[in-house]
């Protein structure tokens, strides 16, 4: 993905007009397949300055793809008369410096740390050992399988990146499900264990935050499935890192 940042100033007296203006060309934008997302600030400290930011799926994508394909001559009509207003436009690629800010606590810490997390895969797994489903996976579980998933739950969302530094990270986490041929009627089950144990255990049950522990929970045992199949073989990527989406925690 690349940002296409466009810096205009446009003087005050036309600035109703840029903004009714992009606001149309906004839907060429919307319906544009290489456009990710799209947002158009305007300065407080000088009303003149305007900032769009546009995420598309490549520069090739805006450059060639969007350029040459249907949605550009509709959207440049409308932004044409404001063309001699920009002062900046180029591509930006993200960098790995970006995140949260202390106005929004982790899920880690939302969720009450180290320790929710091991009464929570304590319970999860005494019920895990007790199902007939399960017990065919678990049985010959390591004694440390609790304390390791909760780490690795810990550094998912947002605590010590204990799991990375000293068991083997993202690569090692998938080499244990390999061959495991995990079927989805498990998975349901796994899944519903764990959502039984979030609240035997007292996890918050607040939705936001429930929505994105359940998002993760359901991306990361299809991931699980899907890496328990014939033919995958261990590999690295990047340790996921969940947050709130597009809910932050409600604060009333
Ligand atoms: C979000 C979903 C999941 C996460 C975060 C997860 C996490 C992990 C981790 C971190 C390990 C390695 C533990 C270690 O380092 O020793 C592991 C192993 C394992 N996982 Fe998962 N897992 C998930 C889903 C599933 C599902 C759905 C199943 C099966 C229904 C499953 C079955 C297993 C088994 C059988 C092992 C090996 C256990 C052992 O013998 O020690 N996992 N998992």
């Amino acid at each position: 993905m690349i940002v296409e940042y466009i810096r205009y100033r446009v003087p005050t007296d036309r600035a109703p007009e840029f903004e009714a203006s992009y606001a149309r060309a906004a839907t060429s934008l919307a319906a544009a397949p290489q456009c990710v997302d799209y947002e158009l600030s305007r300065c407080t400290d000088e009303p003149e300055s305007y900032i769009l930011r546009i995420t598309w799926s490549s520069a090739k994508d805006h450059l060639e793809g969007f350029r040459g394909g249907e949605h550009f001559a509709p959207f440049f009509a409308e932004i044409k008369p404001f063309v001699g207003d920009i002062e900046e436009m180029r591509h930006y690629e993200k960098t790995p410096v970006r995140g949260d800010g202390g106005a929004v606590p982790s899920l880690y810490e939302w969720l009450g740390g180290s320790e929710a997390l091991e009464r929570l895969t304590e319970a999860f797994y005494r019920e895990v050992l007790k199902d007939d489903l399960l017990i065919p996976l678990f049985g010959g579980m390591d004694p440390q399988h609790p304390q390791h998933v909760a780490l690795w739950l810990g550094e998912v969302f947002g605590g010590p990146t204990t799991y990375t530094d000293h068991h083997g990270g993202y690569r090692h986490m998938v080499s244990r499900h390999l061959g495991r041929g995990i079927e989805e009627k498990q998975r349901r089950r796994w899944v519903s264990l764990l959502m039984d144990a979030a609240d035997e255990v007292g996890l918050p049950d607040d939705p936001e935050f429930r929505a994105a522990f359940a998002g993760y929970i359901e991306w990361g045992t299809r991931l699980a499935v899907i890496n328990s199949r014939p033919g995958v073989d261990a590999y690295d990527a990047p340790m996921p890192k969940w947050s709130w989406g597009g809910h932050p925690p409600y604060r009333g």
